[in-house]
């Protein structure tokens, strides 16, 4: 059976988002802004006879026509980099900004990172973290290519990530600190919402996967909590349908942690749908409403979760 079947009671329109998710994805660029603006991204490629359209909900989001993305020159000089629409919101709920300290638990191959450390404007700690040492060489990558300079690389297992390499503030140790501002959870997953991209993960999807993966899910989320300050924010974040990955994730870490889950704002000409409270006989803590679900023929992109945390004590 297709494992997208169990959505169908989730969704508005049962027709429209199975025909969605068999159609293949739009290809999308992110402009870099450490290394040019969104205007000049747009001269280049028009000097290049690239032809794209701009999203209506992200100035500096834009869709190619055909797919080359990585083969014109401003994607050589970092000035673009591929990244799939619905995957730019959890950067834009964490709302990172200049000078602070912000921990990506999951950041291989650095989508999300280098889209951070552009909104930081390269200033501040960025750590990217991801206990995959291949992927993080991906990263690097990345980050080198689009110019990021406020980097800091770590390959632990996030669920028991050690803040002792960032040391205790002393005097003497100015620079030092235990805590982060800010906090991305973008969880390892059943990614069925990349079925547009990758059409195996659903011929590979068991059920098992879904729950074993929650079990990582529950430990990097109650962690990211844990080294953010008080009054910091948390992003949590998955590219799948399944609230056992999802929702119930948030209800778990909510019943464990001095955590809330607040509204963000997402831009009115984007279409989402709440979080869900009820979920095969289980029911989660009512605030989990306030996350945003993305099914794929709302907008034409995956299928994406993305909620936004408070951190309370
Ligand atoms: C959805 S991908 C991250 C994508 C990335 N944020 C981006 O935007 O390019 C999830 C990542 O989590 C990493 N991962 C899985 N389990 C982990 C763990 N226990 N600790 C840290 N990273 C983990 C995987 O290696 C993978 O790179």
């Amino acid at each position: 059976m297709n494992p997208l079947q169990r959505y169908a009671p989730l969704v508005d329109d049962e027709e429209a988002f199975f025909e969605a998710c068999e159609r293949p994805l739009p290809s999308v660029v992110r402009v870099n802004t450490i290394k040019t603006t969104v205007e000049r991204a747009r001269e280049a490629l028009d000097d290049e006879g690239v032809a794209y359209e701009q999203t209506d909900w992200h100035p500096g989001i834009l869709k190619l026509e055909d797919s080359t993305a990585g083969t014109n020159w401003p994607y050589f000089h970092g000035w673009l980099h591929g990244q799939e629409e619905v995957s730019a919101l959890p950067a834009i709920a964490l709302d990172p900004q200049p000078g602070e300290r912000i921990w990506d638990t999951c950041a291989a191959p650095g989508s999300k990172t280098t889209q951070i450390a552009a909104m930081m404007n390269d200033e501040g700690v960025l750590v990217g973290n991801d206990n995959n040492l291949g992927r993080l060489s991906a990263l690097r990558h990345n980050a080198e290519r689009l110019g990021v300079t406020n980097l800091v690389v770590t390959n632990q297992d996030a669920r028991n990530f050690s803040m002792k390499p960032f040391g205790e503030q002393t005097p003497e140790k100015p620079g030092a600190f235990d805590q982060f501002d800010r906090v991305l959870v973008d969880a390892p997953c059943s990614c069925e919402g990349t079925c547009r991209k990758n059409p195996d993960v659903l011929d590979e999807w068991t059920m098992n996967h879904v729950h074993s993966v929650a079990g990582v899910q529950k430990g990097i989320l109650r962690r990211a909590v844990q080294v953010t300050k008080p009054g910091g924010t948390v992003v949590y974040s998955t590219c799948t349908f399944a609230p056992e990955e999802n929702e119930a994730i948030l209800d778990f870490v909510l019943e464990r942690e001095d955590c809330e889950v607040v509204e963000w704002d997402v831009p009115d000409e984007f279409e989402t749908s709440p979080g869900v409270t009820e979920w095969e006989g289980d029911e989660y803590d009512p605030s989990v409403a306030k996350a945003r679900r993305v099914y794929p023929h709302q907008n034409d992109t995956g299928g994406f979760f993305t909620a936004k945390l408070e951190v309370k004590t």
